[in-house]
């Protein structure tokens, strides 16, 4: 399996400053990995230094080459936002498009299919700044997946959301991966929406670990 992601005897942080240290990991295409710890324990840390935002303190972190794409925090969406849902979605594949034309017929469906698929059905048009958190979120995370990532890395994507918005996003998450997509997701509650997962790393104590995965207790249907 060739690796599409690997963390080399890694320290990674800010300014110098090490918060997490021995990270070991590699990762080959088609896993949804889970990258769970308490707030603050270093899940951002980890997802900005696996898509290259933030560079290892020391050891390296290599990946392949390919289609990068991150859902951020919602508070990154907070505050004046005056592009339309639509312009925001395809926003996402433009840095794609920029060798080429500007994002055509096909990409401009894909966001459409992704807007329905995410219940923003004729949301469109609307201003991003004028959605609800939850909404903000799941446009997001349409302006991530309008890429076709190869590298997919998501910062607590169902934070703002209900039950059900939650399974639409990781329902969608789930078919990138099957497409072949390596996909590395954080949560601060590892509870029944992620039960679909391939692997789980906690975060504890400036270490990231291999974790169980997540038992069903059938409480969902
Ligand atoms: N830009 C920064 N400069 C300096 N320190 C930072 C910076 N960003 C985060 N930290 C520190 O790094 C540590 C880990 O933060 P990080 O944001 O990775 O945690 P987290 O697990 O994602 O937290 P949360 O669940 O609250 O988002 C914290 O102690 C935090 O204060």
């Amino acid at each position: 399996m060739r690796p599409v992601l690997g963390f080399r005897s890694a320290a990674l942080g800010h300014s110098g400053r090490a918060v997490l240290t021995g990270v070991d990991l590699e990762f080959g295409a088609g896993r949804f990995v889970l990258v769970e710890g308490a707030s603050g324990s270093g899940k951002t840390t980890l997802l900005h230094s696996a898509i290259g935002l933030l560079p290892p303190i020391s050891g390296a972190v290599e990946r392949t080459p390919g289609v990068r794409a991150l859902v951020p925090q919602i508070d990154a969406l907070d505050g004046a936002h005056p592009a339309s849902v639509l312009e925001t979605v395809l926003s996402g594949a433009l840095s794609v498009h920029l060798s080429g034309s500007s994002p055509g017929a096909e990409v401009r469906q894909r966001a459409f299919e992704l807007l329905d698929a995410l219940d923003l059905t004729g949301f469109a048009d609307r201003r991003v700044d004028h959605l609800s958190g939850g909404q903000r979120q799941r446009v997001l995370v349409a302006r991530a997946l309008v890429r076709q990532p190869d590298l997919l890395i998501l910062d607590e994507p169902t934070s703002a959301l209900d039950e059900r918005s939650a399974r639409r996003v990781l329902s969608l998450v789930r078919a990138a991966v099957e497409r072949g997509a390596l996909v590395l997701a954080a949560t601060h509650r590892l509870d029944e929406a992620w039960i679909e997962v391939d692997d789980v790393l906690r975060i504890a104590g400036g270490v990231v670990e291999v974790a169980e995965l997540p038992q069903s207790t059938g409480a969902l249907p």
